[in-house]
Parts: C-alpha cells; structure tokens; sequence
C-alpha cells in the first residue's frame, strides 16, 4: 500500500518510523510519503493560510498550495509518473480528517486497509478551503472523516490513528494474524463487542488470581467466558452497541449474562 501525507507539520509523522509501522516501511509491506505543503508556496513567508470569507474567528488554508499539492501527487493525467510510483491512470482515495466528517471505525479501517493507495490531507487552523474538496472530488473518492466527538488542533494525530488502525490490518503487518480477529469490532465474532479483560503471569499479583477458568485448559469454557466478560464490558462501558447484537448477534445464553 502506498500512502501519501500532505501537512505543515511533516515532523509529526515521525512516527511512522517506529514498532510495526515502521518495520512494514522497511519491509516494503508500506510506502509512506510525507509531503511539506509549503512546499507549493510561493512566497517569502511560505503562506498557507488567510482570513475567512465571510468573517469569523481564524483562518482558512488557502486552496493554491493544496490544488498545486495534490495535483502533484496525483496529477489529473494518467500518464505514470514518479509521483504515482509509475501507477498509469491510478488515483489515490483522499482522506481529509475534519470533525465535520463520518465517523471512522473499524469497518473503516478494513475498508481503507484494502485500498492500493490513500493520500491524506492534514487540516489546520479553521480547515481548509472547501473548493479543494470540490475539486478534488471531480478526479479521485474523497471521505471527510472525523475520530470521534471532539475537536483536535489539526489532522495530524488523526492521520497518525487511521494509519495505525489500517496498517495494522494488511496482512504480514502483525505478527500474529489472530490478534486481528480478536480486536473489538472486528468482523465476525467480535463484530460490536468490546474485548475483554487479559492476563499474563504471574498466576497471582498482589494477591489477585487469574481467573480459574483460563489456567483449566477447556477451550470451549474459556470462549465462552471471554465472551461473557465481552458482552459485561460492553453492556458496561457501550450499551448502544448491544443494539446490533440483539439485532441478531445473541443467543439465549449471551442473555443470561
Ligand atoms: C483543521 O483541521 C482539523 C481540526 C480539528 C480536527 N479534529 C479532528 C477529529 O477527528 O477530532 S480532525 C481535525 C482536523
């Protein structure tokens, strides 16, 4: 998968050297690259922002500098060039973190995760210049996409957690493929239930046993007991989830817990 980031914070993704990102990058299982939008100013100060049209407080990223970015990245044409990585007609899915945009989630994330090519675009200040969204919609998908009900500085930290929850997906990124299958929300078993709790050793801390049930080597009591402490999380920490399941994910002994 390759992967291109366009902000005026390139230092952020840092990040992306490190643990398992890191190694996909080195391993080819990821191409990142993390582009400077100043770099399609053209002025002294490298000015990448202005007022709002319109008043109101802050300011608006200017729609030069990203027109001239992502056409850059991904130029209109379809002739292969450096800049697709020799990819003939390909166009990247844009990805704009906003607090105005979808919800990101798992499913998401699975979706993202099979996708050959995603170009993020990092806002800051009050967002950016709505006619680039427009336009850009013209030549490529584009999903404005917010974490979750609250409002960050910018689209940095944002990019940096879809691109950890979508890379941890491809496959060979994880060590352990299952760990995948296990993850709250994951299709299938999982798919609206939170984890539930793990232990490692040792088998008493500060005089707190592991529960029995998982030193007895029954597999089939041990599924059913971390199900069973999945459907208590959820029903503690998200009870609008349990909607889907009783939608048809239950059966009469989920009810009994
Ligand atoms: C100006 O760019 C921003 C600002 C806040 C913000 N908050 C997000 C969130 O997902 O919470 S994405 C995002 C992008």
């Amino acid at each position: 998968m390759r992967i291109d980031i366009v902000t005026i914070f390139p230092e952020y993704f840092a990040a992306l050297d490190i643990s398992l990102l890191g190694k996909a990058r080195r391993t080819g299982l990821l191409d990142v690259h993390v582009h400077d939008l100043r770099d399609w100013t053209h002025d002294r100060h490298r000015t990448v922002d202005d007022t709002p049209y319109g008043g109101g407080p802050g300011m608006v990223m200017k729609p030069d500098p990203w027109g001239e970015a992502l056409d850059t990245i991904a130029p209109p044409s379809t002739a292969p060039c450096a800049a697709t990585g020799g990819r003939s007609g390909a166009v990247p899915r844009l990805i704009i973190p906003t607090p105005s945009g979808r919800p990101f989630t798992q499913e998401l994330a699975a979706r993202y995760a099979a996708e050959p090519w995603l170009l993020f675009a990092c806002g800051r200040y009050e967002g950016i210049d709505s006619r680039v969204v427009d336009e850009a919609r013209t030549r490529m998908p584009v999903d404005e996409v917010s974490l979750g009900d609250f409002v960050l500085a910018g689209g940095e930290v944002a990019v940096l957690v879809m691109i950890e929850a979508v890379g941890r997906l491809l496959p060979g990124v994880l060590g352990n493929a299952d760990s995948v299958s296990d993850d709250s929300f994951a299709p299938g078993a999982m798919e609206s239930l939170l984890e539930g709790p793990v232990y490692t050793k040792p088998q008493v801390w500060r005089e707190r046993p592991v529960p029995d049930v998982l030193l007895s080597g029954h597999h089939g009591e041990i599924a059913r007991w971390r199900r069973d402490e999945a459907l208590r999380r959820t029903a503690k920490h998200r009870p609008d989830l349990l909607v889907h399941l009783a939608r048809g994910g239950l059966d009469d002994r989920d009810r009994a817990v």
